[in-house]
């Protein structure tokens, strides 16, 4: 595969990249260069999360050694599952399971688990010499990395280790290429700056779009929040299970949840029904959306491309039920491996089970 297609993989469907000519270089320079995202396994896999594990797929096909970091000690100090790692670990487990479901199977990435980073003397080393070379006030900012807002990190200590141990998982695996969905940007754009200070080298950061929560994104539209802040306020989120879709919910649970969702007539931004169709759906080749209407209100059409259909939307020549029907159907037969495969497998089953009725914590 040559530079231009490995980067046109790499780039599409990102909302962000620093920078692409950074990232032109890396693909120049090197066959398998190595690329990274870090998650919280503290509970069940939302559709949001589907974004970040297509762009895994793109870059190991674009030739990445692709790390994925299961991040168990930064769960415990974000307070998730309740701070037991044991089941943190088992999240762990079952965050692997979808993503080989979605195409991204053990042998094609490599899993490194934060209890062995920490558990090297080398890391607290380089959390130390990153430490050095940043305020307390720029560290307190980026808290929205863990969804946080600055005035939480002062609950406990530990969180406010957790954005310099983001910056020093970096450095400590080598990484070329960041990845993360945009409400990790204060972490990249950081450890960008601690890399120039002491040497080190620069990651280039990929950020992902960000899929807005099921009830939209409230009264935060006005507030004045950078874009990543306003991702990391806004953002369907597994721990806020009322705000996400579960890769594991059957249809009719689904459908329903898309029926109820926010999406105001002709209002595209922070839509999450449109978002659902934008940054999942209309990214799966060949995708059409169908949408079935008598022909009375103009009748059925199929949509081909997601830019026509923000543009029929915004002209309120789509009614926001016909198209939630739609996309509700369209995510169902998406979602429909993902559940095969978790439901042919009693591990994955009994995985499943256990973190249902274990208690969301945040
Ligand atoms: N709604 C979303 N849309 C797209 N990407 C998301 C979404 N939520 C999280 N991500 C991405 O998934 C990765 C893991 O995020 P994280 O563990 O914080 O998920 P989360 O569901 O928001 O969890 P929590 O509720 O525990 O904060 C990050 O790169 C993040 O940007
Ligand atoms: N901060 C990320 C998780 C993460 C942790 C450590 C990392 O090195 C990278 C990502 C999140 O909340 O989703």
């Amino acid at each position: 595969m040559n530079v231009d297609e490995r980067l046109r993989l790499a780039t599409r469907n990102t909302s962000e990249v620093v920078t692409v000519e950074e990232l032109r270089k890396v693909f120049e320079e090197k066959e398998k260069p190595k690329g990274y995202l870090g998650f919280e396994p503290s509970g069940l896999v939302h559709v949001g999360w589907l974004v970040w594990m297509f762009k895994v797929r793109d870059l190991v096909e674009a030739g990445v050694d692709f790390y994925l970091l299961e991040a168990t000690w930064h769960a415990y100090i974000n307070d998730k599952l309740g701070g037991n790692l044991e089941l943190i670990r088992k999240a762990a487990r079952y965050t692997r399971i979808v993503l080989e479901a979605i195409g991204v199977p053990e042998g094609r990435v490599k899993y490194v688990d934060a209890e062995d980073l920490a558990s090297d003397k080398d890391y607290w080393g380089l959390l130390l010499k990153s430490a050095k070379q940043v305020s307390l006030a720029r560290v307190k900012r980026a808290l929205t990395i863990m969804g946080r807002r600055v005035d939480e990190g002062e609950t406990d200590f530990s969180k406010l280790i957790y954005p310099l141990m983001q910056v020093t998982d970096i450095f400590y695996l080598d990484l070329d290429i960041a990845v993360g969905g945009t409400d990790q940007r204060k972490a990249h754009m950081l450890t960008r700056d601690i890399a120039e200070k002491l040497g080190l080298k620069k990651p280039v950061a990929i950020h992902t779009p960000i899929i807005t929560g099921l009830q939209g994104p409230g009264g935060r539209m006005e507030s004045g929040l950078e874009a990543d802040e306003l991702a990391a306020e806004a953002k369907m989120s597994k721990s806020k299970p009322e705000t996400a879709i579960f890769v594991h919910e059957d249809a009719e649970a689904v459908e329903a949840k898309i029926m109820k969702a926010y999406c105001p007539p002709r209002i595209t931004e922070l839509n999450p029904v449109l978002e659902i169709n934008k940054y999942l759906l209309f990214q799966q080749p060949g995708f059409t959306l169908v949408i079935e209407r008598p022909e009375k209100y103009g009748g059925t059409i199929t949509v081909e491309d997601y830019s026509v259909l923000e543009k029929l939307y915004a002209e309120g020549k789509i009614h926001p039920l016909d198209l939630k029907k739609a996309t509700a159907s369209a995510l169902n037969k998406l979602l429909d491996n993902v559940r095969r495969r978790i439901s042919s497998d009693p591990g994955a089953r009994s995985l499943l089970e256990e973190l249902k009725t274990a208690k969301v914590t945040r």
